[in-house]
C-alpha cells in the first residue's frame, strides 16, 4: 500500500534537491518546477497539505553573482549566493503556486532553530497555523546566517526534521536518483535498487557510503539515510524518488519506482524530538546488563556505564553505545562529562562521596531517553 496517499498521509513534506531545480549552468529549471507544482496542486485539491523543502538557493545565486564552484568555494561565497538565490527561488515558487490559486509562505530555519526545544515548538506552531490556513510553506535552510557549526548543510535532514515538527505522516525526497541502491549506481552499473526498507541497520547505512553528492547538492545518499532514520523514528514514512521526469509525484503514485522506508510506531513527541536531534555532544558506553535494562525501558544508572567520551554539559544530548560501539539510545545527560566520568561503574551509595553532592537518579533518565 502506498503510504503517501492523501488518505493515509494528510500532511506530506516534499524535498526538492538542488540538482533537480537548477541545471548545471546555474539556471532554474522552471518548466520542470511548473510540472511539480501541478502535482502539488492536485494533491492539495485532494485534501493533502504539502510542505515544500526547497534547495537551490546557493546554486542559483552563484550564477547570478558569477561565483566559482557553484558558490561553494567558501562559506562567505555560499552565504552571499544563498541570500541572492533565495529571493529568486521563493519568488518562483510563489508565482507558480499562485497560478494554481495557492498561497506560498517562506520559512528559513537553521539547525539551532530546531535543536532548541522552545524554538522547535515555535516552528511547530507556525507550520500548524499555515497548514490550517491552506497555505503551502516553502522552507529552506537560512544559509546566509548559519555558520558551519550550526548548519544542516543538506536539506534531506532538514526535510525530516520539518516533517517531525509539522507532524507529517510522510516525507518524499525528490532526487536525481530513483532510490537507494545496494551500491552507488553512478559507479556500479550493476547496482540493484532496494524497494522497501523496514529497518535501517548497519548493512543499509553502509550502502549510503561516506556521503558524496552527485554534483550541485551537498548531501549524497548518507544524508538521505540519516533523514530516513529521523523521519521513520518520528512515525513518518520516507521515500527517495526520482525527480528526473515531469510530474514526478503523479508518476510515483501510479507505480513509478523509488525506495520506501516504512514508519516505526509513533513514539511520544518529546522522545522523537530527542532521537531526531543532530548535535550529539558525547558518548557513554554501557555494559551488556545496562544495555538490556535500557531496552526494557529503564534509566541508565552509573553502575552500568563503562566509559565517557566527549565534552558535554548537563542537559546536552549524548549517545549511549553498547560494548561493541553500536549506538543504542540517545538522551539528555543528567551530569556534565567530567562528573559522569568520575562516577561510571559506581553504585549509588558511593557516588555522593565522589561528587560531594546528592546524586541524581540516573546518568540519563528514561523520560529523557529515546531508544534507537
Ligand atoms: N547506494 C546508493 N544508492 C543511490 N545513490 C547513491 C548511493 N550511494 C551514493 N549515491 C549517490 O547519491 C546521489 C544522490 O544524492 P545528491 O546528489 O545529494 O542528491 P540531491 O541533490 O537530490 O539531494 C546519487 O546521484 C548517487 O551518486
Ligand atoms: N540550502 C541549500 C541547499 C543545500 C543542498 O545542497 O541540499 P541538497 O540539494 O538537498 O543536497 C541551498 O538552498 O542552496
Amino acid at each position: 500500500m502506498n503510504p503517501f496517499t492523501p488518505a493515509l498521509c494528510p500532511r506530506l513534506v516534499i524535498k526538492v534537491g538542488s540538482s533537480l531545480l537548477v541545471d548545471p549552468s546555474g539556471t532554474l529549471r522552471r518548466d520542470w518546477l511548473a510540472s511539480l507544482v501541478a502535482d502539488i496542486a492536485e494533491r492539495h485539491a485532494a485534501g493533502q497539505r504539502i510542505i515544500v523543502v526547497s534547495s537551490g538557493a546557493i546554486a542559483l545565486g552563484a550564477r547570478r553573482l558569477g561565483l566559482p564552484k557553484g558558490g561553494r568555494a567558501s562559506l562567505e561565497d555560499a552565504q552571499a549566493a544563498a541570500a541572492t538565490g533565495q529571493i529568486a527561488l521563493s519568488g518562483c515558487w510563489a508565482e507558480l503556486l499562485h497560478g494554481h490559486g495557492l498561497t506560498a509562505a517562506q520559512m528559513l530555519v537553521t539547525l539551532d532553530d530546531l535543536e532548541d526545544r522552545r524554538r522547535y515548538l515555535n516552528a511547530t506552531a507556525t507550520l500548524d497555523r499555515l497548514l490550517t490556513l491552506g497555505v503551502v510553506p516553502v522552507i529552506n535552510e537560512n544559509d546566509s546566517v548559519a555558520t558551519t557549526e550550526i548548519r544542516f548543510g543538506d536539506n534531506d535532514r532538514l526535510a525530516a526534521r520539518v516533517g517531525q515538527a509539522a507532524h507529517a505522516q510522510g516525507v518524499i525526497l525528490l532526487s536525481d536518483v530513483d532510490g537507494l541502491y545496494d551500491r552507488d549506481p553512478t559507479v556500479h552499473a550493476d547496482a540493484t535498487r532496494i524497494e522497501r526498507v523496514d529497518r535501517i541497520d548497519r548493512q543499509i547505512v553502509a550502502m549510503g557510503g561516506s556521503g558524496t553528492s552527485s554534483g550541485m547538492g551537498s548531501g549524497g545518499m548518507a544524508s538521505k539515510l540519516e533523514a530516513a532514520r529521523i523521519a521513520t523514528g518520528a512515525g513518518a514514512a520516507l521515500a527517495i524518488v526520482s525527480g528526473k521526469h515531469e510530474r514526478p509525484l503523479a508518476r510515483f503514485a501510479t507505480g513509478g519506482c523509488g525506495t520506501v522506508f516504512t514508519a516505526a510506531m509513533k513514539p511520544r513527541a518529546r522522545k522523537s524530538w530527542i532521537a531526531g536531534r543532530l548535535t550529539v555532544r558525547g558518548q557513554i558506553a554501557v555494559d551488556a546488563g545496562a544495555a538490556n535494562a535500557l531496552a526494557g525501558g529503564k534509566s541508565l544508572l552509573a553502575a552500568g556505564a563503562t566509559t565517557v567520551a566527549g565534552r558535554f554539559a548537563r542537559g546536552d544530548l549524548i549517545e549511549i553505545v553498547d560494548h561493541q560501539g553500536q549506538a543504542i539510545a540517545r538522551g539528555l545527560a543528567e551530569y556534565d562529562s567530567e562528573d559522569a566520568a568520575r562516577i561510571v561503574g559506581k553504585r549509588r551509595d558511593a557516588i555522593e562521596a565522589i561528587l560531594g553532592y546528592a546524586p541524581r537518579t540516573a546518568l540519563v533518565h528514561r523520560d529523557h531517553m529515546a531508544l534507537l
